[in-house]
């Protein structure tokens, strides 16, 4: 099989080596922004901002308000109230759609390309829009759409049309890139291919603004996680800061809770014996768990292995725990389904 060819995806001009050093402004701004649909806030004076060479993802359950507020940042919404700052621009201000055009990708949730042109086509005419664009021919081999470069966007499967959207969005070498939910309904091929062009736009200095519902996407990528709910931003920060250390899982299948609360007790009390009363010991859903201030190391571990042993639960499984995004998330935001925003 031949290897993809790779386009050189070196950043935008800002971002090359030896040029002036990256603006102090951050890519995205957005300062109280509201946005109401006949009559009903869906985005209630939200605020996020994203770093320049970045990866910022928006997470969020369905209708918190993800895909307003990106097309507002867009300019493709306007806001009711609220300021956005778009590489330093007032997004508000007179003539800044031109000036941002050929600064800004933007992918679509729904493509947003014409159907009946080849899909070859509509790519390279993206690029002839712009100053300094990828190679089209390239990009597509990159995103396994060569075979299909002669085949019209109406005939593409969901998957190719995304990976299309994905490579007009990106064709222009922009400084910022908006993508709305990029990777939704691709196999995990397709997702891993798009993960790398991500990755390697970020590492030439791209800044990224994606939507998901997929945390693994998050997680992987993301420098910066905004999580969205009800119109407004309910936390933030890295994955690793979103999710916590690793903690130690002492499990108890199937176990009523007084049993599960003799064990915290239990091994509270060995532990402040054994000198490690600076550990906390929490009593989890089937289980109980240790969170080190810190990493787990072998000295944690055996302490907390000795109170279990001495606590005396012989069924009792001792595995090392780390929380993914997805339990954060669905601690935040609850398990019940969502119709609308919680407004
Ligand atoms: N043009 C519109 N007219 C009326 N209501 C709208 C419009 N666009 C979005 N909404 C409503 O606004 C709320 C927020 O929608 P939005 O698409 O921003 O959410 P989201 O977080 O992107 O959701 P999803 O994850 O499902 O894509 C939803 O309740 C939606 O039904």
């Amino acid at each position: 099989m031949r290897a993809p060819s790779r386009p050189d995806l070196s950043g935008p001009p800002s971002a090359s080596p030896g040029s002036s050093p990256a603006p102090a402004t951050p890519a995205l701004a957005v300062r109280g922004l509201r946005k109401s649909y006949g009559g009903r806030e869906v985005v209630r004076g939200l605020s996020l901002t994203a770093e320049r060479g970045r990866l910022t993802a928006v997470l969020g359950p369905n209708g918190a308000g993800k895909t307003t507020t990106i097309e507002c940042c867009e300019g493709l919404r306007r806001p009711d109230a609220g300021a956005i700052e778009v590489l330093g621009r007032d997004r508000a201000a007179r003539g800044s759609d031109a000036a941002l055009r050929e600064r800004v990708g933007v992918m679509l949730q729904d493509c947003g390309l014409p159907m009946a042109p080849k899909a070859g086509a509509v790519l390279a005419h993206l690029a002839r829009l712009h100053a300094r664009p990828l190679d089209p021919a390239a990009l597509l081999e990159r995103l396994g759409l060569a075979e299909v470069a002669r085949t019209s966007v109406r005939r593409l499967s969901g998957g190719q049309r995304q990976r299309l959207a994905l490579a007009g969005a990106i064709v222009g070498r922009p400084e910022l890139v908006f993508l709305d939910e990029p990777s939704a309904g691709l196999d995990p091929q397709s997702r891993l291919a798009v993960w790398d062009l991500l990755r390697e736009l970020r590492a030439g200095g791209t800044s990224l603004v994606l939507t998901t519902h997929l945390m693994t996407e998050a997680e992987e990528l993301a420098d910066h996680v905004v999580i969205i709910d009800g119109g407004q931003v309910i936390a933030e920060g890295t994955p690793a800061q979103l999710t916590g250390g690793a903690r130690v899982r002492i499990g108890l299948d199937r176990a009523p809770a007084a049993e599960v609360a003799g064990l915290a007790a239990a091994l509270r009390a060995a532990l402040a014996r054994a000198g490690r009363a600076d550990l906390e010991v929490h009593a989890v859903a089937e289980g109980v768990e240790v969170a080190p201030d810190g990493q787990i190391d072998a000295g944690t571990l055996a302490a907390v292995s000795t109170a279990v042993a001495e606590a005396g639960h012989p069924g009792a499984h001792v595995a090392v725990h780390r929380r993914t995004l997805e339990d954060t998330f669905l601690d935040l935001t609850g398990r019940a389904l969502r119709e609308g925003t919680s407004a």
